[in-house]
């Protein structure tokens, strides 16, 4: 199977790295003649040769440009390339749609699926590419009636060789759902992170894991998500809209009148009760782990031997994050592991010589 991909950055080249290693023929391109050739020197695929690239026609087209000019790219690879089936990856599906349907007859637009993988990253480029960014994670399909069975079916089998899991959607509903769960969490986590421009830096030298948790993406490029946010409007500024009324009655509880405790109170819950319906690992539910904190020196190799050493217990570690002590060569490893075996962890890992100062349950993190 041969694929195209048009845009080698974050995307694209992720997309190459996974397709190369499931010995799928990748050619890449892209009006960056050295976004291109780092994304091939990574070993994403073939070079093309830069924008208009004529390459023996490919089974299929995947754009991986940013949304604004997606549509035009989108276009041009139906005339170009008249017997592929076209797709792209891009974060909105109802504009991008009508845009093609504008600019193409209907037997082109039959040959165009629209897709977006749930999968990416705070960085841009080829050099962040990883080539399992999209195991188990949801890859949207956006098909419609007049959309031929075997092209459907070549789409798909491509997104499933990557590792991820394919839900098919009205490009209506996915737009309103990605609002919810990742262009509104995007702007959250930009405001919340800009609080922090003008703090004194003696106080943003005090920020925990909280901090850090809720502003991963606050690093993310501001271009694209601009294109993103006006893509796709309306949908966030309706979540926008209740996430404002529930704001509002926070900043008034704050005044401690009567209720106030109650309205704060349930402003947690609620937030309880939404963080439980993310989906944990590999799409399942949430599992609760037990969190074992280890303490570590900062030195080569270190990490290596307790993982080592974990394994040798026989014990399967379901998640880890590393944190560092401040102003000191320490590092607080939190191993994730399923309960049942935490106490044994804690024992085998304290008789290797390892510290533990303390063990704690929590749910399942988010990586
Ligand atoms: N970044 C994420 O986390 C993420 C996740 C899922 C989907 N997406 C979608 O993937 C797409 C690409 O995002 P990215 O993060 O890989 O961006 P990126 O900036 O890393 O890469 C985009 C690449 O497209 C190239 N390009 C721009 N215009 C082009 C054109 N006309 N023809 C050919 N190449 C062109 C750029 O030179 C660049 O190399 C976007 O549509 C985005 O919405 C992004
Ligand atoms: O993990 C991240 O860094 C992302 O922002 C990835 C993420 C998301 O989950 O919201 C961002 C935008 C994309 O369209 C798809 C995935």
């Amino acid at each position: 199977m041969r694929v195209h991909i048009i845009g080698t950055g974050l995307l694209g080249a992720s997309l190459g790295l996974a397709l190369s290693q499931q010995n799928y023929r990748v050619s890449l391109e892209d009006t960056s003649p050295t976004a291109e050739q780092l994304a091939a020197d990574l070993g994403a695929g073939e070079p093309a040769g830069g924008q208009g690239a004529d390459v023996d026609e490919p089974d299929i087209v995947v754009v991986a440009t940013p949304p604004d000019v997606a549509a035009g790219v989108i276009a041009e690879a139906l005339r170009a390339y008249p017997r592929a089936t076209v797709t792209d990856v891009a974060s909105i599906k109802t504009r991008l749609l009508e845009a093609v349907r504008g600019m193409v007859g209907a037997s082109e637009l039959d040959r165009y699926i629209g897709c977006h993988p749930m999968a990416g990253r705070e960085r841009s480029g080829a050099i962040a590419a990883r080539p399992d960014l999209f195991t188990a994670r949801p890859w949207v399909v956006c098909s419609d009636e007049d959309t031929p069975a075997d092209r459907l079916g070549a789409v798909v089998a491509m997104a499933e060789a990557t590792g991820a899991s394919v839900i098919h959607l009205d490009p209506g509903i996915h737009d309103a759902a990605v609002a919810r769960v990742s262009h509104v969490p995007q702007v959250v986590a930009s405001l919340v992170a800009s609080q922090l421009r003008h703090a004194p830096l003696e106080e943003v030298a005090l920020a925990g894991q909280g901090l850090r948790d809720v502003t991963r993406i606050a690093a993310s490029d501001p271009g694209l998500w601009t294109q993103i946010l006006t893509g796709n409007a309306e949908e966030v500024r309706a979540v926008l809209r209740d996430l404002r009324t529930e704001l509002d009655a926070v900043i008034s509880a704050l005044d401690l009148g009567p209720g106030s405790t109650g309205v704060l109170a349930r402003t947690i819950a609620w937030g309880n009760e939404g963080y439980d319906r993310i989906p944990g690992k590999h799409g399942q539910a949430p599992t609760k782990y037990a969190v074992v904190t280890v303490l570590v020196p900062d030195t080569p190799g270190t990490l290596a031997r307790l993982f080592k050493d974990i394994g040798d217990l026989g014990i399967n570690v379901e998640d880890f994050r590393m944190d560092h002590a401040p102003g000191r060569r320490l590092g607080i490893v939190d191993v994730s592991v399923v309960p049942a075996t935490q106490q044994e962890l804690e024992i085998g890992l304290s008789s290797k010589g390892w510290q533990i100062p303390e063990s704690v349950i929590e749910k399942e993190g988010h990586a």
